[in-house]
C-alpha cells in the first residue's frame, strides 16, 4: 500500500503518528522521496499535491487539510479526520471597514480561489477572485482587494497588518483520504491501517 504524506506544516504532527505505530524513528531520510517501511511505500509531497496523488491512484491513501481537498474538489474518500493542523478558511478584511458590504461588485484575493468563488457565489454576491500564492494579506492592504479569502490559524498575521477576520467560511483540519479505487480493492488493509492510526492518535 502507497501512503501520501505531506511536506510542510502538518508534516511533523503527521510524521509522529506513523513513529507511535512502527515504535521506531520515522522520516525521510535527507533528500529522499520514497521511504518503505513494514510492507508500506511513503511519499513525502507537498500539502497541495497529495491530493492529486491518490486521486489519480499513483498513493491508495493520504494526509491532507480539509481545505486543499476542498479547494480542489478532489474526487477522494474522506476516511478519517485526525484532528490536526487546524484552522479556519475566512474571509478578512481592513480593521473596522465593512465597505466591502455595499459595494455592487466586490475584488476578492485569494490562495483558495474555488472556495472564495463558491462562498460569495452562494450568496447572490458578484465577486471578482485574484488568484494570489502567498502573503495574501498583503492585497487589501495595497489597493489590489477589498478583502481576502484565506487561512486563520492564530489569527496574527491579520492582526499584524492592521486586518480582522470577518466571516468563518469553512473549519479545517487534516484528513486521511483513499483513493476510491484502492478503498475497494484494498479495504481491509486500508481500515486496519485506520484502526492503528486511531489507537495511537487518541481518537
Ligand atoms: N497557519 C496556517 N497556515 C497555513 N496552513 C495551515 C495553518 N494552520 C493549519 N494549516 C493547514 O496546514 C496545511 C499545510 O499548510 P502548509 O503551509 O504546509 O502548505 P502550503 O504552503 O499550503 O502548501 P505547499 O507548501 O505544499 O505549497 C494547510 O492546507 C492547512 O490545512
Ligand atoms: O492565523 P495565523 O496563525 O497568523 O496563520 C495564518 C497565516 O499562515 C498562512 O500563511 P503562510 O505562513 O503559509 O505564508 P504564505 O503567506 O506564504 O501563505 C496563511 O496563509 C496565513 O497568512
Amino acid at each position: 500500500m502507497t501512503i501520501a504524506l505531506p511536506k510542510g506544516r502538518i508534516a511533523e504532527d503527521v510524521l509522529a503518528i506513523f513513529k507511535k505505530i512502527f515504535n521506531e524513528d520515522f522520516e525521510f531520510e535527507s533528500r529522499k522521496l520514497i521511504l518503505k517501511k513494514a510492507g508500506f511505500t511513503f511519499l513525502n509531497v507537498r500539502n497541495w499535491d497529495v491530493a492529486t496523488y491518490v486521486e489519480k491512484q499513483a498513493a491508495d491513501i493520504g494526509v491532507v487539510g480539509y481545505d486543499v481537498i476542498t479547494e480542489l474538489r478532489s474526487d477522494v474518500l474522506e476516511l478519517m479526520d485526525l484532528g490536526l493542523g487546524k484552522c479556519r478558511v475566512s474571509v478578512g478584511g481592513i480593521k473596522g471597514d465593512d465597505s466591502y458590504k455595499n459595494k455592487s461588485e466586490i475584488v476578492v484575493a485569494s490562495k483558495l480561489a474555488n472556495i472564495a468563488k463558491d462562498y460569495f457565489s452562494k450568496q447572490g454576491i458578484p465577486a471578482e477572485v485574484i488568484k494570489l500564492n502567498g502573503s495574501i494579506e498583503l492585497a487589501p492592504l495595497v489597493g489590489l482587494s477589498d478583502v481576502i479569502v484565506d487561512i486563520v490559524e492564530t489569527g496574527s498575521t491579520l492582526r499584524e497588518n492592521g486586518l480582522e477576520e470577518k466571516e468563518v467560511i469553512m473549519h479545517s483540519s487534516a484528513r486521511i483520504i483513499a483513493n476510491k479505487n484502492s478503498f475497494l480493492t484494498r479495504k481491509k488493509e486500508i481500515l486496519s491501517l485506520i484502526e492503528k492510526i486511531k489507537e495511537v492518535n487518541g481518537a
